[in-house]
């Protein structure tokens, strides 16, 4: 991105601009992080503490449980007034576009009618059945928080710390144990959804399979939901991390594939170019040993994590070190992947960590409620953010198709199980699956067009029967997208729950066209 700016990246992708737009876009490109280390930081910091002392005044009065059920009926509130009025336009949630993941936000929050659904707490934690109970506007940073110190995680803490449960289930969440866990929908047991009628439902996989399998993907297509209740697992307090250099693109995938079938709890890799990377994989463990070096990598002053994974690649030789359990969850948190370097620079200098580090990384939505046109084009125009889903045995050539149409490193690696449960992914057998991110600025020399890149990529995992994440562009048309993913049970769901007049599809919220 740097070599980016110093060209000129919006001029030198063709906009036509006057010298007064090229001085505004020089400034608010190159001199970002000013606005974001002397703004963003402390707003983001100061959000933070009120949020966690928000939350604990509510976890010590346990005033959560007992207000839910009101909070939900006035979600129902909503949506019968909705249907007394007519049934005029779309539902969606009033949770406004700035405050999801992606980089992009619907248009449909402009002209929908929008149902408050303001439920942020932690409701239960189950340790008889092994279950929590929250809301879906719980956080992830939020849950491990709440249970670590009980001695509990949920199985799946996918490691963005704003991502929400309710997002993660109707949208997707994977981390570095999905290839035993599954994605984020297969640690759910129950959902509580408000329907298109203001019912309340509670769905099990028994009570009703139907929506409970529909439910996954759906983009609030079918309902809203208003709780979930998640699968725990006990948890040590850290983890063995070990890393294995690879060199070339073979023993890569021949490590990581060996590695996702494996009976390690955690398994991960992030390639640094075609041909080397580091593989990682990692397992609770009770106490460290005196002589084992434990890396607090969460510590403020500490370097960026995929930096400190690159240093691996110098040394040429396996390492292991022991990590707090917390710290390998957010691990990804402070340099937000390594998207923080393009907008803070200098973020993992040593001298900026120790003096600035505690007040990393900025929140996502407000850098996305602060960008400003000039910066969104920016990134439009000459960078990628992609996520593909394709089945391990496709891993190799994905990679060369990748490197041939984008050149962007650092990539990420992690598999994930897909059991041949029905719904969106239906698939015939269980399959490993490996989710291929795509973060950055694509090298000069592949010609890097947003559309025609993507929908070339979008047609090569088509081909390999693999799924697009979908917080990201799709520039699908509608029946490749039915194609994608199987239509089958949601259409017959939303054809029973009455949702066509209710709900959009997936498509029509999730498409290019459906975001600005
Ligand atoms: C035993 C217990 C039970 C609780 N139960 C509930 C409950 O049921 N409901 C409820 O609402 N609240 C509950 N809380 C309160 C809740 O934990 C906090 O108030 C609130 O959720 C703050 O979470 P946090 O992750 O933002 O805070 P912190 O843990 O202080 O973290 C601050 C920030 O740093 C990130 N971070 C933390 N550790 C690391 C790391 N190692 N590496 C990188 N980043 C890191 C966090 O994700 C967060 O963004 C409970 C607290 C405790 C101690
Ligand atoms: N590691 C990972 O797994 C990562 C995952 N992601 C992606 O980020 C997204 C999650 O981001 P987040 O900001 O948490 O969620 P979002 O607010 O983006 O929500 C995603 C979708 O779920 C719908 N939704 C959310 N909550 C409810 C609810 N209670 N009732 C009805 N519909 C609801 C939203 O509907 P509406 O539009 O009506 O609000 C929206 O269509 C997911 O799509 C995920 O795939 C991103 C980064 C990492
Ligand atoms: C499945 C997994 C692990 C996905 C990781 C996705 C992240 C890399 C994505 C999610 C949200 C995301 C699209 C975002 C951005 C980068 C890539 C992110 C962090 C940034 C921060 C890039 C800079 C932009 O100006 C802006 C602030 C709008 C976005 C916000 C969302």
């Amino acid at each position: 991105m740097d070599k980016a700016i110093s060209r000129g990246p919006l001029a030198a992708r063709g906009f036509r601009m006057g010298k007064g737009d090229q001085l505004l876009e020089h400034v608010l490109i190159k001199y970002r992080w000013l606005f974001v280390c002397f703004f963003l930081l402390p707003a983001s910091f100061l959000y933070e503490l009120w949020s966690y002392f928000r939350n604990l005044i509510v976890f010590k009065l346990s005033s959560a449980p007992g207000k839910h059920a009101s909070k939900v009926q006035k979600v129902q509130q909503q949506v019968r007034e909705w249907n007394k009025n007519g049934q005029q336009g779309h539902m969606c949630t009033a949770r406004p576009g700035w405050q999801t993941m992606s980089f992009r936000q619907g248009l449909y929050k402009k002209s929908f009618y929008k149902v408050e659904v303001n439920l942020v707490d932690v409701l239960e934690i189950d340790t008889e059945n092994k279950t929590v109970r929250v809301e879906p506007l719980v956080s992830m940073g939020q849950l491990s928080a709440s249970l670590a110190p009980l001695g509990w995680t949920i199985p799946i803490v996918p490691e963005i710390d704003d991502l929400t449960v309710g997002g993660l289930i109707l949208g997707t969440g994977i981390e570095s144990s999905s290839h035993q866990f599954g994605l984020f929908q297969h640690i759910c047991v129950e959902y509580e959804l408000v329907l298109a009628d203001g019912s309340l439902v509670t769905v099990t996989k028994d009570s009703d399979p139907d929506l409970f399998y529909a439910v996954p993907w759906s983009y609030g297509t079918l309902g809203f939901l208003t709780a979930a209740k998640i699968m725990i697992v006990p948890c040590t307090k850290f983890i063995k991390l070990n890393y294995k250099p690879v060199y070339s693109l073979n023993d890569a995938v021949k490590e990581f594939s060996e590695a996702s079938a494996s009976k390690n709890q955690f398994v991960e890799g992030i390639m640094f170019t075609l041909n080397k990377g580091v593989i990682m994989t990692g397992n609770m463990i009770d106490e460290p040993q005196p002589c084992d070096k434990v890396n607090k990598i969460g510590l403020w002053h500490k370097p960026w994590f995929f930096k400190h994974v690159e240093s691996f690649l110098v040394t040429g030789k396996r390492a292991s070190e022991i990590l707090p359990l917390r710290d390998y969850y957010h691990r990804h948190t402070r340099s937000i992947f390594w998207e923080l370097q393009d907008i803070v620079p200098f973020g993992n200098n040593r001298l900026f960590r120790l003096c600035m580090g505690w007040l990393m990384p900025p929140k996502i939505s407000f850098l996305k409620l602060t960008q400003t046109d000039a910066v969104k084009r920016l990134y439009e125009n000459n960078h990628i953010i992609q996520d593909m889903l394709v089945p391990i045995t496709n891993l190799k050539e994905s990679m060369q198709m990748f490197n041939k149409e984008t050149k962007v490193y650092p990539i990420w690696l992690c598999p994930f199980k897909l059991p041949a449960d029905p719904g969106m992914l239906c698939a015939p057998k269980e399959r490993m699956f490996v989710d291929i991110g795509i973060y950055g600025v694509p090298d000069p020399s592949v010609n890097f067009k947003p559309m025609e890149t993507t929908r070339k990529i979008e047609e090569f995992v088509q081909k390999c029967e693999g799924f697009q994440m979908l917080y990201a562009d799709t520039y699908t048309t509608k029946e490749e997208f039915r194609r994608m993913f199987d239509h089958t049970l949601y259409d017959r769901v939303r054809s029973k729950l009455a949702c066509t007049k209710a709900f959009p599809e997936v498509y029509d919220k999730v498409s290019r066209a459906a975001r600005y």
